[in-house]
């Protein structure tokens, strides 16, 4: 199939920022994030000391069962949720030395693709609405493309422009996130459950377009995930977390066919076999 995505999307804005093509785009260094205990009211690491880094072009993965911090992680990282204490160092600036006008640029540079397409879009928007107000918050990065062309990379049809979220399915919802995403040429691309809440018919299509969106912009990716099926699709790298740490790390090749850890063996064997071991 000929790729919707087969031309180049133009550099970011953020191409001139500090960070060269081979830099890491993200490096975590022993990340620690603490919640209170809802019930106790202590404090307790949600993430624990967690190193990672994901190279332009790359695609990492965080998996582990629920509560294991993933999510808690990705807010950390992309400066939605507590900060927590180390170092998270995006394209060569660590986030924790910079003024608030420096951090609102730089978090330009990232965007977040969530599980429930329907949630990340205002329902009162029409997509075609939607675009509008991203384009009008920044002109410039967004003038590389009109809003059809856009939707075509995304292989929606621009007929969908003036629907409002709730006339798109959910794998329509998601095509139309990942297109605002791809609209501002991102440096990262945080993926927190992409396809958890769709159809499973529609799962394969979204996560080939996310690889294609990386691919063509060559952003970095961080992609948040339960799913090994998932994360062995889309991902170079994975690191396994459990309870707040990083308890494996490696390519996907090896860390699936040749675990070292048993939470990983535990979490493969839960896997039905023929969906973990398909390769892409
Ligand atoms: N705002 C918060 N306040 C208190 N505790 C929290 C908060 N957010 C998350 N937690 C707790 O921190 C731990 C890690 O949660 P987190 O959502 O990061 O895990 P997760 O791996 O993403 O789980 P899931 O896959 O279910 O989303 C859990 O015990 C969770 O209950």
């Amino acid at each position: 199939m000929a790729g919707i995505l087969e031309k180049e999307v133009p550099a970011g804005d953020g191409r001139g920022l500090p960070g060269s093509e081979n830099a890491p785009v993200l490096v975590v260094d022993g990340l620690v994030v603490e919640h209170r205990n809802r019930t106790t009211g202590e404090a307790f690491r949600a993430v624990d000391q967690v190193s990672l880094s994901v190279g332009a072009g790359e695609s990492a993965a965080v998996v582990g069962e629920s509560g294991s911090g993933k999510t808690t992680l990705a807010m950390a990282v992309t400066g939605l949720g507590p900060r927590g204490e180390g170092d998270v160092t995006l394209l060569g600036r660590s986030l924790a030395t910079l003024g608030r006008r420096r951090l609102r640029e730089l978090r330009r540079e990232v965007q977040i693709v969530f599980q429930d397409p329907h949630g990340s879009l205002d329902s009162r928007q029409s997509v075609r609405s939607g675009l509008k107000e991203l384009r009008g918050l920044q002109r410039e990065r967004t003038s590389w493309i009109d809003d059809a062309g856009l939707l075509e990379r995304v292989r929606l049809s621009p007929d969908l422009l003036d629907r409002y979220p709730h006339q798109l399915s959910g794998g329509q919802a998601q095509r139309v996130c990942i297109a605002r995403a791809l609209l501002m040429r991102p440096r990262l691309i945080v993926a927190d459950e992409p396809t958890s809440g769709l159809d499973v018919s529609v799962q394969a299509d979204v996560l080939t377009l996310l690889r294609e969106v990386r691919e063509t912009t060559g952003a970095a990716m961080l992609m948040i995930s339960h799913d090994l099926a998932v994360v062995r699709s889309v991902c170079d790298t994975v690191h396994v977390m459990r309870r707040g740490r990083v308890v494996e790390s490696g390519p996907c090749e090896t860390v699936f066919t040749d675990p070292s850890d048993d939470y990983t063996r535990e979490l493969l064997a839960a896997m039905p076999g023929a969906r973990w071991r398909a390769r892409r």
